[in-house]
């Protein structure tokens, strides 16, 4: 009887299947049931564990969060659980690897994602995609009156994009659905369903009897997989081959890769192509989904915001329709308040989970044990009064402001990009993209969100990056000059 109350750290622990038939029951809900769990915790911190072995600790402390991403990083790689969930989709890629495999592939992106030239060959990217594709797309739905899915066309963007910036392949995604690029983001966007969803079981590496038999969503997934190879391949194996002839003056990063390693396997390489445009494929489009959303209720917000593009504008001598340098978005703090603000509430990856090496005891003196997972969620923490204060549940960019200036988090209490020695890489290519893109659709035209009836908001679908379930419809207008 006494195991059946309320467990000291907020989740119900029932005999033998210990939190089991709670989470069953909130799995629809994941993130908003561990929000209402978390913040009835003193330290707001909670121990989860159901049957198969799966004991772990999820937190929305910042302390706890620095303890686990930084002061003892060594302790929580991503572990042998994470890594062999996604290892047939993610190989050794940066996203799937710890110790020496990761160092070097990180070594190498860190440099290179602070060069200049990788920034100045990203901005070149954004900027065409948008004026070449986005635009034109967003203009004839506005000129027709027709729903267009907003979350769908910034995802093929994104993914437009993040293409580019890997392998300076440009899939055409935003084109049209015919394309061999647009089944390769179909492919891709079906593996990480598929590889992410294996988490979720309820009984844990019961996928893998799937797997052995090759059937149901293990099929599907290694179909979807193949398709992703192929298509990498093709293009790894002919820059290498091409390497050999003539000097590489391709800014991507497989290119910088190659360049910066000898004697690396086709397949290798592959595996980082695939981390990279994992890493940067819904993120970005999550993030303005939501942002559109948020804005579409908040024409305050949506005023200031064009107020300062506005000023922006005037004092470059631009006007509407001229691409924004890296000089102008770096003064749109107004903006970059915005869209953090809209990533506190809805943060891209929602929940991010480590793996405990050896037995720790956490700074607010909960114990954890060797093998456990230790997960922190951006989504509760972003809604916690014990960090944002009353308002917390309350969308307020300038909370972000300082001096007219959009201030810099601690990345233990807006861990949104993660914290400590594996901080997000493309953070700052991220903020470019997501200024130009809101900057140049809401100075064009208007937003009008269609929400499913009944609801007053939208949903979330569950997954790697926080999507809205059934989209963005919306409809556009013409701003009047
Ligand atoms: C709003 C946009 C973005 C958000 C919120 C975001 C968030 C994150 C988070 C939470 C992690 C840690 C994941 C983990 O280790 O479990 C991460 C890692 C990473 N991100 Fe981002 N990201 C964004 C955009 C991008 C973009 C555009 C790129 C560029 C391709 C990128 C590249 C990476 C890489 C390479 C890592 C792995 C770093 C490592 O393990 O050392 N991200 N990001």
């Amino acid at each position: 009887r006494k195991s059946n109350k309320t467990a000291p750290h907020g989740n119900k622990l029932y005999p033998l299947v210990g939190t089991l038939p709670d989470f069953i029951l909130n799995r629809h809900r994941f993130y908003d049931w561990n929000t209402e769990t978390l913040a009835r915790c003193p330290t707001n911190t909670s121990v989860f564990r159901r049957p198969g072995k799966v004991h772990g600790i999820i937190t929305a402390n910042p302390q706890i969060v620095e303890h686990m991403l930084k002061t003892n990083f060594e302790n929580y790689p991503k572990g042998p659980r994470f890594i062999s969930l996604l290892q047939d989709f993610l190989g050794a890629g940066i996203f799937n690897a710890d110790d020496h495999l990761w160092i070097m592939q990180r070594k190498t992106a860190s440099y290179e994602f602070n060069t200049k030239s990788l920034r100045n060959f990203a901005m070149e990217n954004v900027a065409s995609e948008l004026h070449n594709r986005l635009l034109p797309i967003l203009k004839s739905a506005a000129e027709t009156n027709a729903t267009v899915d907003l979350q769908d066309v910034l995802e093929r963007f994104a993914f437009d994009n993040v293409c580019k910036l890997a392998f300076n392949t440009d899939p055409a995604c935003l084109g049209g659905d015919a394309t061999a690029g647009a089944e390769f983001m179909r492919a891709f966007e079906t593996a990480a369903n598929l590889s992410s969803g294996r988490f979720l079981y309820a009984v844990p590496r019961s996928y893998l009897i799937k797997k052995f038999l090759n059937i149901g969503s293990e099929k599907k997934l290694r179909e979807a997989i193949a398709t992703v190879h192929e298509f990498a391949d093709q293009i790894i194996v002919s820059r290498i081959e091409k390497r050999s002839e003539e000097l590489n003056e391709d800014e991507d990063l497989l290119s910088r890769f190659i360049d910066k390693s000898d004697n690396i396997s086709g397949e290798f390489l592959r595996d980082v192509v695939i981390s990279f445009i994992l890493a940067g494929r819904d993120t970005t489009s999550a993030a303005l989904s939501w942002l559109f959303w948020l804005l579409s209720s908040r024409p305050d917000v949506e005023a200031k915001i064009l107020n300062e593009l506005e000023s922006i504008r005037r004092e470059s001598g631009k006007s509407i329709g001229d691409v924004y340098s890296y000089e102008e978005l770096r003064r749109m703090h107004y903006l970059q308040a915005a869209i953090s603000e809209g990533m506190r509430l809805y943060p891209p990856v929602p929940i991010d989970t480590r793996n405990c090496k050896n037995d720790d005891v956490l700074p607010d003196g909960t114990m954890i044990g060797k093998d456990w997972f230790m997960s922190y969620s951006a989504y509760a923490m972003g809604r916690m009064e014990s960090i944002w204060g009353k308002d917390c549940l309350e969308y307020r960019p300038e909370r972000w402001i300082e001096k007219g200036v959009c201030k810099q988090e601690s990345p233990f209490k807006y861990p949104v990009f993660h914290g400590g020695p594996r901080i997000c890489l493309g953070r700052e290519l991220a903020y470019i993209q997501m200024k130009s893109v809101a900057a140049s659709v809401l100075e064009r035209f208007q937003i009008r969100v269609l929400l499913e009836k009944g609801t007053s908001s939208p949903q979330y679908l569950l997954s790697l990056t926080l999507k809205i379930n059934g989209g963005l419809q919306a409809k556009l207008n013409h701003r009047l000059p």
